[in-house]
């Protein structure tokens, strides 16, 4: 029976991936051996000996210790695109709440409403104080072309919009997903010096942290509207609240309000809803949910963060899953315990990913634990599994 903790509520749509009589899941199981979670913040959490994976139902792991998972070999994975187009749909409403002054002539209505004024008279007198401006003909920056920036900068050019997009690390899947309408930028000042609406769909990284400062904003056009659907840290708190009051920024709209940016001018502020569809949540679970699946039953690695991606078909009656550090020697060490112990390899990959790398051992023979507790002994491996068929 394999255990899996709950750290969020997890749709179930994708609970029900997962055999009710080989899985046992809920929030309070101990000695785990998967972790479900969304956004629960999990970098104090106590790993238990038993726990091989993580998955992320959604895009952004900065909530988990990666590093630490890496190296108690733990798999961490996440989902991506599976939320994309809800994010997309609601940089669309964000561009549009940033523009037409929605939230506060809804406000301005009832609050009318609780004066007693007759609605249909102060409506048509009070309108003119909320007018704002069309997206159509206006230039939007995306930065970030992955699952979610490419749907965003696609989408944004059938509204008659002029996009441009930036990515240095734009992947082949990204650039054949983008339309020719889109116009790469090659650095950030363009997208700052051009931009009329500027919408950040980066991970939030030690290199992104706080990307949106004073600097940034100081080269963007005044009355720049900016959506921040990624992470809060990626913008500078206090230089936007200078930007807001002064007017430089028209508009901040973010889903990560906190008690500082929530006291700025023109800040619109979403309580984390980018991923929240019916839709987004069951897409996020049952991927994540078959990832889990895929690795505790088979040993497969299919969209993991810290480790690489390797699927390969039975052809042995045991498997030998070993996550290990890339160095120089690892696959000679695991090999040389193999025929010392006279056990025949029917197959085997070995993949890397920056400094960690995992292979797999399938071979022919019925395998015992002391084969596996001579390969975990060996120089820099990290954990080794051992899969019977
Ligand atoms: N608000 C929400 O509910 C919600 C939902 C999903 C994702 N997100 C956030 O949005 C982020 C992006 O999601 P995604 O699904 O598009 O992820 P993704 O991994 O598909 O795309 C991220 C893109 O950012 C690019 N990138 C990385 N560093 C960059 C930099 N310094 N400058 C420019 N581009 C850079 C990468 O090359 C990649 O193409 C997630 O990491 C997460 O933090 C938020
Ligand atoms: O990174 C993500 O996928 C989003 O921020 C969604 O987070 P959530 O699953 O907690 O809604």
């Amino acid at each position: 029976m394999f255990r899996i903790k709950t750290l969020n509520k997890i749709s179930p749509a994708g609970l029900s991936v997962l055999d009710q009589t080989r899985y046992s899941i809920s929030g309070d199981v101990e000695n785990e051996d998967g972790i479900l979670v969304r956004s629960a913040d999990m970098h104090d959490y106590q790993f238990p000996d038993s726990l091989r994976a993580v998955a992320r139902a959604g895009a952004g792991t900065n909530n988990i210790p990666i590093d630490r998972c890496s190296e108690a070999g733990i798999v961490v994975f996440n989902t991506p695109g599976a939320n994309a187009n809800a994010v997309k749909e609601l940089a669309v409403c964000g561009m549009l709440l940033a523009s037409r002054k929605i939230t506060e002539g809804n406000a301005w209505v009832k609050a009318q409403l609780a004066e007693g004024a007759d609605l249909e008279k102060v409506v048509e007198k009070g309108k003119s104080q909320f007018v704002g401006p069309e997206l159509s003909g206006k230039m939007l920056g995306v930065i970030g072309l992955g699952a979610i920036g490419v749907q965003v900068a696609n989408i944004a050019t059938k509204l008659g919009m002029t996009v441009f997009g930036y990515d240095p690390f734009l992947s082949v899947d990204a650039a054949l997903s983008l339309s020719r309408l889109v116009h790469r930028a090659m650095d950030l000042d363009t997208i700052y010096k051009n931009c009329d609406y500027i919408s950040i769909h980066v991970p939030q990284t030690p290199e992104t942290k706080g990307m949106i400062n004073e600097g940034a904003i100081h080269m963007m056009k005044g009355g720049v509207r900016i959506l921040n659907l990624a992470r809060g840290g990626l913008v500078n708190d206090d230089d936007m609240l200078a930007a807001l009051e002064s007017g430089k920024v028209a508009a901040y709209v973010t889903d990560f309000p906190n008690n500082k940016i929530l006291q700025g001018k023109n800040v619109i502020a979403i309580p984390h809803l980018g991923a929240s569809t019916p839709e987004s949540e069951e897409n996020c679970a049952v991927m994540a949910a078959q990832e889990l699946r895929d690795y505790l039953e088979n040993g497969n690695i299919k969209n993991s963060v810290n480790l690489p991606t390797l699927v390969q078909e039975w052809s042995g009656v045991s498997r030998l899953c070993i996550i290990h550090r890339n160095i120089p020697g690892a696959i000679a060490n695991i090999t040389g315990v193999l025929s010392k112990d006279g056990v025949n390899v029917e197959n085997m990959t070995n993949k890397s990913k920056k400094d960690y790398a995992y292979t797999i051992v399938d071979v022919g023979s019925r395998v015992n634990d002391q084969v596996a507790d001579e390969i975990r002994a060996l120089e820099g491996v990290l954990r080794v599994r051992l899969l019977n068929h």
